[in-house]
């Protein structure tokens, strides 16, 4: 009860949550008012115009170091657009923005006793590391497998322990590499991309090249990297793809009470040493359907 009313009467410093002088949050640059309660994130800020090139009508567009935004409408409902840029990190910085713009009073600096709850899905680029995944393939996150740490540092239990064990047991992961963290993403927001995209389990990773098991001129440090992730398989779940940020959102979003997917256009494939670097054309149909079935 007491950590309750603590809680509540928590005023947040300056230096924990920093809010420029415009009144807008740090990094993102946005004022309370400018972000819709359905938000697409996307990695490459480029490609928050490909998105509102959709919008019937654009109200707020901003920019600040790789943090790009558009809210705007499609179907008559209000959504923001906003690139996250690569990685986990920064994700860690962009939930957190995009919470405290809806859940934080940023007048008096205390958490809001109603909460907003927001919906984010994620559309992005990743590399299949199964033999029957293809390039033009679309996969979601059912779950998310981090490899990055971000997640161990937050209190709270949102993981799936099972899934960890057998995860780091099988594939004898490294004692110098993060504590591998796995979070379920959300059920009603895969219900929505069933039939247009497959159902995974994806690795969220701290980098593009060793952590994905990529050798261009130096060597990895864990024998057998990919071919243990290929192989790993528990109750029917075998790691489908790689990306870079989908553990991060799933988690954040699953301790501060949000609903978050991750969904993919398969861009790189892994067992059979392919990639398609001139995707655009499967990631914008994974734009449009995206933008229909959150709309309808
Ligand atoms: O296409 P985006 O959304 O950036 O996603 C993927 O592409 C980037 C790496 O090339 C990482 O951000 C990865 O997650
Ligand atoms: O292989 C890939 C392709 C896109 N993005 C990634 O993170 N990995």
């Amino acid at each position: 009860m007491m950590a309750q009313n603590y809680k509540k009467m928590r005023i947040i410093p300056p230096s924990e949550l920093i809010i420029n002088p415009d009144g807008s949050v740090f990094h993102l640059h946005l004022l309370p008012e400018e972000v819709a309660d359905t938000i697409i994130l996307v990695g490459d800020p480029a490609r928050v115009d490909t998105v509102a090139a959709h919008f019937s009508e654009i109200e707020v567009r901003k920019s600040s170091r790789e943090f790009s935004t558009a809210t705007g409408y499609y179907n008559g409902k209000r959504l923001s657009v906003i690139s996250t840029g690569i990685g986990c990190d920064n994700c860690d910085i962009v939930m957190t923005e995009l919470d405290a713009l809806h859940n934080i009073d940023f007048q008096t600096r205390t958490e809001k006793t109603d909460k907003n709850q927001l919906t984010i899905v994620r559309l992005g680029t990743s590399g299949a590391v199964q033999d029957d995944i293809s390039i033009g393939d679309y996969v979601m996150s059912c779950y998310s497998i981090g490899i990055d740490g971000l997640l161990n540092f937050y209190g709270g239990s949102v993981c799936e322990s099972e899934i960890e064990r057998a995860f780091i047991e099988q594939t004898a992961w490294g004692e110098r590499l993060a504590r591998p963290y796995v979070v379920a993403n959300d059920q009603s927001l895969i219900k929505l991309f069933e039939g247009f995209a497959r159902a995974g389990v994806t690795i969220s990773a701290g980098g593009f090249y060793a952590p994905q098991g990529r050798v261009v001129r130096l060597p990895l440090s864990q024998s057998n990297y990919l071919e243990k992730i290929e192989k790993f398989s528990h109750k029917g779940l075998r790691v489908t793809n790689f990306e870079m940020e989908g553990s991060a959102i799933a988690g954040l979003a699953k301790l501060m009470g949000h609903r978050a997917l991750t969904v993919c256009a398969i861009i790189a494939q892994r067992t059979k040493g392919d990639s398609n670097p001139d995707y655009s054309d499967i990631v914008n149909k994974l734009i449009a359907f995206a933008l229909k079935t959150l709309t309808k």
